[in-house]
């Protein structure tokens, strides 16, 4: 089957519905095939389309001028729609979305906390919950269902055990590496919750081939947005897991290890595949190369969003995440 295509969109203002003219030179996919493609493509705006012959005209939502042109072929369908949605969410939200340095972070989760009086129990909630969510979009539990969770000792570490939790809810069979249990109530909770929900939990770092052997997954809740590098010994060996494997590795808030505005701090560290920012995306997401970059923690109220201009993309209907 031939799949040659050209697209052109154009949106010219910045809050209005538009309309958005898609023009094909040649298409032989079906028009269903198509729309789907373009929603995929389109997903972080509102976008409806409908089939004029050969025309294709829609009508968007867009915060900002767009440009994107597609031009496809079989064989580079898959990678040009890749390059193409990247490109796109680069012109359109992850554009606007700010990228916070450390000192905001904390200042942000302080305000949640202290003006806004939300728990900790609430917050970790939803975002271990988002970023369940955001797994199973990635990486679906039919062929990705053996996951190691690593938890590290801080928050970062208690959203790793809500997101265990959820994960087994939606058919996964996580198992959890918790080499630093936290002695407040609030972890123990969590831990007993997995514990009691038959969720395995090892106390030594797997080595590579075992873990190799045995998991298709592996999400990393060891450090967020409080890390201070160096990495202390405790660490260390779940670090170099993470920095050696070749399973996908699934980020939470951070990629531990890595200097939370600076990025990587060495060639050697770990380089996920999935990486869940929450809240907002902190400085050291900009050098972030791995193939899916979700935003989670669908919780922040519009007057602190505002606050601290954090330009968050629309999540899509009722998502707890959004790719950015
Ligand atoms: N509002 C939000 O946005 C929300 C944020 N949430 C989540 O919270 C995360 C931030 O959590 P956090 O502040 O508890 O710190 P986190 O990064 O998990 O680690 C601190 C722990 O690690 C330790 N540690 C530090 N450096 C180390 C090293 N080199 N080597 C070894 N250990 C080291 C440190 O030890 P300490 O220095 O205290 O002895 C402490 O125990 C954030 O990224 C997000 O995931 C959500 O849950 C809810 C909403
Ligand atoms: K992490």
């Amino acid at each position: 089957m031939t799949f040659a295509s050209r697209i052109a969109i154009t949106t010219n203002n910045t809050g209005e519905n538009v309309k958005l003219f898609l023009f094909y030179i040649h298409f032989a996919q079906t028009f269903q095939t198509f729309s789907k493609i373009m929603r995929i493509l389109t997903r972080s705006i509102k976008v409806q389309l409908l089939q004029l012959n050969s025309l294709l005209v829609g009508e968007v939502r867009c915060r900002q001028l767009a440009n994107l042109a597609i031009i496809a072929n079989p064989k580079q369908q898959q990678m040009q729609l890749q390059v193409q949605r990247k490109e796109f969410c680069h012109c359109s939200s992850s554009n606007m979305v700010k990228y916070l340095n450390q000192s905001e972070a904390i200042n942000v989760d302080v305000d949640l906390f202290n003006e806004y009086k939300f728990s900790v129990d609430q917050l970790m909630e939803l975002a271990g919950l988002s970023c369940a969510h955001a797994i199973s979009k990635c990486f679906p539990a039919d062929r990705f269902g053996r996951v190691l969770v690593c938890c590290g000792p801080g928050n970062n570490g208690g959203d790793g055990l809500v997101c265990a939790r959820h994960l087994a809810l939606m058919g996964y069979k996580p198992v959890i590496y918790y080499p630093k249990p936290t002695p407040k109530q609030l972890y123990e909770n969590l831990a007993y919750q997995c514990q009691r929900m038959d969720i395995c939990s090892i106390a030594e770092c797997p080595s590579l081939e075992t873990a190799g052997d045995s998991y298709d997954l592996i999400v990393d809740a060891l450090f967020g947005f409080s890390f201070k590098p160096p990495v202390r010994p405790d660490f260390v060996p779940v670090v170099e897991l993470l920095q050696q494997t070749k399973l996908p590795i699934a980020s939470i808030d951070i990629p531990s290890g890595w200097d939370v505005e600076q990025g990587k701090l060495n060639d050697c560290d770990l380089e996920p595949t999935l990486l869940i920012s929450l809240t907002a995306p902190k400085l050291c997401a900009k050098h972030f190369k791995g193939k899916h970059h979700y935003l989670g923690g669908r919780f922040v109220p519009p007057s602190l969003q505002q606050k601290y201009e954090l330009n968050l993309p629309d999540y899509p209907g009722n998502e707890l995440c959004v790719e950015l």
